[in-house]
């Protein structure tokens, strides 16, 4: 079922948990809310269970306003980091629970729920558990009986608010892959919050990445990864060098040199910047080292580190205050003699998103580049 979200707004007491949200869930997608603690990602998904209402703003279920509907009537499948399990029911018991508690009118009779519990035992691998009681299973098969019930109901939609929070980090590797498969063959429109990042981009159809009770971006894993919208979105997902920039003349000049970089937009037309001062963001990994000074930023190593099939350089540039950290796959690394401590190298970003200066005033610049995403620029490949 596609869930729409319109300009939803959430005061708690005065105090704003959700500013102004809109966002479109297409039926069967897997989505993430991403965002760090306190960003409105378990508020907004308790707007859509409808365990909460929001102050302004309203949520459509397949097209049909839901925002006065209770939590029973939106027919949703809930699983939560700590999901109480009934610890005096059976597992089967637990499973069957959503079927048994329907008004007699639309109870399945006895054999049908248990054919029910059967089939939902099969789906999340728990078959010949049913006996056991939740205190008898591990973690993770006791996150998967929760699902199996959330499941048993046949909800519109499924909410997992952090399912595998509690679980240790290989267990949660697993049930990741697992729920990914699942979803697969299930195909229930399921939104899921998590603060983990690799979770995220690992599991979901889409990621929504929010903060300070805002959507900073809505896209594919790989969207938001390698073009992302805002400053935020570039630091909380992986990591990323800025460098303070002089923009004039549809040219980026870095801080203390004549370098120029040209820019065209990826669709191939001459972008217009903004002139004035701009932070460049450029991933590690997308730094590449040249040999002509064009174009390019001077520098010195000050560290190498190699790990993981990797070469991480530490490099310093006159009048930049932090160190620009450039990663390449090792065997790369090692083409390139010219690779040691105190040697003098150029490096040249392959890839960068720019915005207006935080530094000149950080509420008008977060302004300007949710209004402006389309900053954005790729190097001229022409070098
Ligand atoms: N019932 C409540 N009463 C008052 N304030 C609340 C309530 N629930 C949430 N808030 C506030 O709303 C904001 C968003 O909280 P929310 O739980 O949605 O964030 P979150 O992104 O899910 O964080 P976390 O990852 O820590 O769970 C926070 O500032 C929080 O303190």
């Amino acid at each position: 079922m596609d869930v729409s979200i319109k300009n939803i707004r959430k005061e708690f007491q005065g105090a704003i948990a959700l500013k102004d949200v809109s966002l479109d869930i297409r039926s069967g997608e897997l989505i993430a809310l991403l965002g760090p603690s306190g960003s409105g990602k378990t508020t907004l998904l308790r707007l859509i269970a409808g365990l909460e209402f929001s102050t302004r703003g309203s949520i459509y279920f397949g097209g049909e306003d839901a925002s006065a509907k209770s939590v029973r009537d939106r027919h949703i499948g809930f699983v939560f980091q700590h999901y109480a399990l009934f610890k005096h029911m059976t597992v089967f018991d637990n499973i069957a629970f959503g079927l048994k508690v329907r008004k007699k009118a639309v109870r399945p009779d006895k054999m049908l729920i248990a054919k029910k519990v059967y089939e939902l035992l099969e789906l999340v691998q728990l078959q010949g558990l049913e006996k056991r009681y939740p205190s008898q299973l591990s973690g993770g098969q006791r996150q998967r009986v929760a699902l199996a019930r959330a499941l048993a109901i046949d909800p519109t939609v499924l909410l997992l608010d952090e399912p595998f929070g509690a679980l240790d980090a290989q267990v949660r590797k697993d049930l990741r892959r697992w729920l990914r498969a699942l979803h697969a063959q299930t195909k229930h429109t399921t939104v899921f919050v998590t603060h983990d990042q690799e979770e995220a981009l690992e599991l979901a159809d889409r990621v929504v990445v929010m903060s300070a009770g805002a959507i900073e971006q809505v896209g594919t894993p790989n969207e938001v990864y390698d073009h992302p919208a805002t400053p935020f979105v570039y630091e909380f997902l992986g990591s990323a060098n800025v460098l303070p920039v002089h923009v004039r003349d549809g040219h980026i000049r870095l801080e203390g040199f004549e370098t120029t970089i040209a820019t065209h937009h990826p669709n191939g037309s001459h972008q217009t910047l903004v002139d004035g001062r701009g932070e460049l963001f450029v991933r590690p990994h997308d730094f590449e080292l040249c040999d002509e000074r064009h174009h390019a930023i001077p520098g010195i190593i000050r560290m190498i580190r190699s790990f993981s099939g990797m070469t991480r350089l530490e490099i310093a540039v006159t009048g930049l205050e932090r160190l620009i950290t450039v990663e390449m796959q090792r065997n790369h690394a090692k083409e390139s003699a010219a690779l040691a401590v105190g040697a003098r190298i150029l490096i040249r970003p392959r890839q960068f998103g720019l915005f207006p200066s935080r530094s000149d005033s950080a509420a008008k610049s977060a302004e300007i580049s949710q209004i402006h995403p389309h900053l954005r620029v790729i190097q001229d490949g022409a070098g």
